[in-house]
């Protein structure tokens, strides 16, 4: 959470002329409720169910950057679609640059304090790294240059290819 997985998306699809999509920002859209009236109203395995479903569309729609919620690898079944059809990127965040970012913590129902984000980053890092095709620590960087290192890395790997000749 608050890795920076929206804001980075968004910058590096300008910067590269990409079609992107959020995936907690589409589940808003599609249900017309904020992500914290979902998990009030029907709770949190309802929402997971929507993520699921959306992470599948969006994983067989062609080429496209897609920045997912930051629950996204608690699901097997998430981490098997993200595996088998994507690039994967992790943003890595420490829990005290994610309180220093965080805002307002109403938009994010699992976000409480330093201690949980320390306890929710220590239980998932395995699943991230489980999926990760690479990993970016974020930590002292702006959106601009955590970016700019995405882009150079999916030029290298072969993923994105802007420069002709
Ligand atoms: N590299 C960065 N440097 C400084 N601030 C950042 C950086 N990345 C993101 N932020 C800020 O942190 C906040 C959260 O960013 P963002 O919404 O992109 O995170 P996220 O990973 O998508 O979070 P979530 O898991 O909740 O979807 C925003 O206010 C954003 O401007
Ligand atoms: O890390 C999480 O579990 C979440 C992160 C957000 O992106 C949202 O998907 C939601 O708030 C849950
Ligand atoms: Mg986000």
């Amino acid at each position: 959470m608050v890795a920076g997985k929206t804001s980075t998306s968004r910058r590096l699809a300008r910067q590269c002329g990409l079609a992107t999509i959020d995936l907690d920002a589409y589940i808003e859209r599609r249900e017309r409720r904020a992500i914290n009236q979902i998990f009030a109203e029907q709770g949190e395995q309802a929402f997971r169910d929507m993520e699921t479903q959306v992470l599948d569309e969006f994983a067989h729609k062609g080429p496209m950057l897609v920045s997912c919620g930051g629950g996204i690898v608690l699901r097997e079944e998430n981490r098997e679609i993200l595996k088998n059809n994507g690039f994967v990127v992790y943003l890595q965040v420490t829990a005290e640059q994610a309180v220093e970012r965080v805002g307002d913590v109403s938009t994010r129902p699992l976000f409480k304090n330093l201690e949980t984000a320390r306890q929710t980053i220590a239980g998932r890092l395995p699943m991230y790294e489980d999926v990760a095709s690479v990993s970016i620590d974020t930590v002292g960087k702006s959106i601009n240059v955590v970016a700019q290192e995405i882009q150079e890395i999916l030029e290298k790997e072969g993923v994105l290819c802007l420069r002709q000749g």
